[in-house]
């Protein structure tokens, strides 16, 4: 069964948070949530939760009809499991008993689960590693410790849609991706959908089936992480999780010219027609080549940072600070004049001549 958000709109007095927002989510399916801050991917979880009514529109949870603009079904009646930033533990309450309190109470658990909720609750906190630490009290436990407690209880009943907003943010960098590894661990298995919302499109990027990006209330594209970061369709996509440049160039039907450098051009297979109704090409930074030989923009070099790997240069391009990476072995110095192409033209070139 699918959860169905359907030509949902929120009003809070005369601002509108979420235009007409419309989205499927398949039965075990991750979807994240990505954008800036203040785009409504907040206003869309709770709304999901039950926490706020849609001014106009309806929403269903596995088949159950749970929001419309009459009719609002309230979150410990959804079959729905939440995860937190702040993770929310009852302070009076052990491991073992924060999860088995949803097990005891949420009108979605199995009666087999409500029965021996002991049992169940041990092996829900087994399967994220807690099992030695179930009569511990939250204040006795690390912050990783915590979001697991917080993740054993969302999932103990097994609801049919799992809300995280933000829950690694409080976490540092380093805990931050183990815990993205245990959530899609998790994630595999059990059949519980997630929507995980985010502003770090890295972790959308590592995590989800598809992405949904909003701005401004509204949905600028959805699609797989892949999809999403090669073949972006608005700017602002190309900006946001590509962190591509928009070059001004003509667009000669797949070939792309650059005003910096008439006499270059590349190709253009894919990309969306608003780039070209704009007379622009989203270069990501990881798709600059650096050259010395003057063949390409003319760039000079403002900013370098060596990033082991790589090295992430800021460049002035025709007034115009871009970024661009290059490969570690290749360095070049703050004021240095160099010159830009597309890694992809560089291909191309090799291809017709080779
Ligand atoms: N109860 C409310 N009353 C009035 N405006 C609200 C209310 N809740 C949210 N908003 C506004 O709706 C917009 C969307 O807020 P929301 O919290 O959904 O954004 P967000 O994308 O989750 O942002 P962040 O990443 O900063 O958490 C914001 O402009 C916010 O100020």
């Amino acid at each position: 069964m699918t959860t169905e958000l359907s030509q949902i709109k929120k009003r809070f007095g005369t601002f509108e948070a979420l235009k007409t927002i419309s989205l499927s989510i398949e039965k075990g399916e991750f979807i994240a949530i990505l954008g800036p801050s203040g785009c409504g991917k907040t206003t869309l979880l709770r709304l999901l939760a039950g926490f706020e009514e849609p001014t106009a529109g309806h929403i269903a949870i596995d088949g159950d009809h749970v929001s419309s603009a009459k009719k609002t079904t309230p979150p410990e009646k959804r079959n729905i499991g939440m995860v937190f930033q702040s993770f929310a533990l009852w302070p009076h309450l052990s491991v073992q008993e924060q999860v088995e309190f949803p097990l005891r109470h949420h009108p979605h658990t199995r009666k087999d689960w409500k029965k021996n909720y002991q049992g169940r609750a041990l092996d829900v906190l087994k399967l994220v590693g807690l099992e030695q630490l179930a009569k511990r009290m939250p204040n006795e436990l690390s912050g990783g410790q915590r979001q697991r407690v917080a993740l054993a209880r969302a999932l103990a009943h097994q609801p049919a849609i799992l809300l995280m907003d933000e829950p690694l943010s409080s976490l540092d960098a380093e805990l931050r991706v183990d815990m993205r590894k245990e959530i899609q661990r998790l994630h595999r298995l059990t059949n519980s959908s997630i929507v995980y919302v985010t502003h770090d499109q890295e972790e959308a990027l590592a995590m989800a089936d598809r992405i949904v990006i909003m701005k401004d209330g509204q949905i600028e594209q959805v699609g797989t992480p892949q999809h999403i970061y090669l073949y972006p369709e608005t700017p602002f996509v190309a900006r946001f999780v590509g962190k591509a440049t928009m070059v001004d160039g003509r667009w000669e039907g797949n070939r792309f010219r650059p005003d910096a450098a008439p006499t270059l051009s590349w190709d253009g297979e894919g990309v969306s027609e608003v780039f070209k109704q704009a007379d622009t090409y989203p270069v990501r930074p990881d798709q600059w080549l650096f050259s010395r030989e003057q063949t390409g923009m003319e760039a000079t070099v403002v900013n370098a940072m060596y990033q082991g790997r790589e090295r992430h240069y800021a460049v002035e391009v025709g007034g115009e600070v871009i970024h661009a990476i290059s490969p570690a072995t290749e360095q070049y110095k703050i004021g240095e004049k160099v010159s830009l192409k597309m890694r992809q033209a560089e291909k191309q070139t090799k291809a017709h001549t080779g």
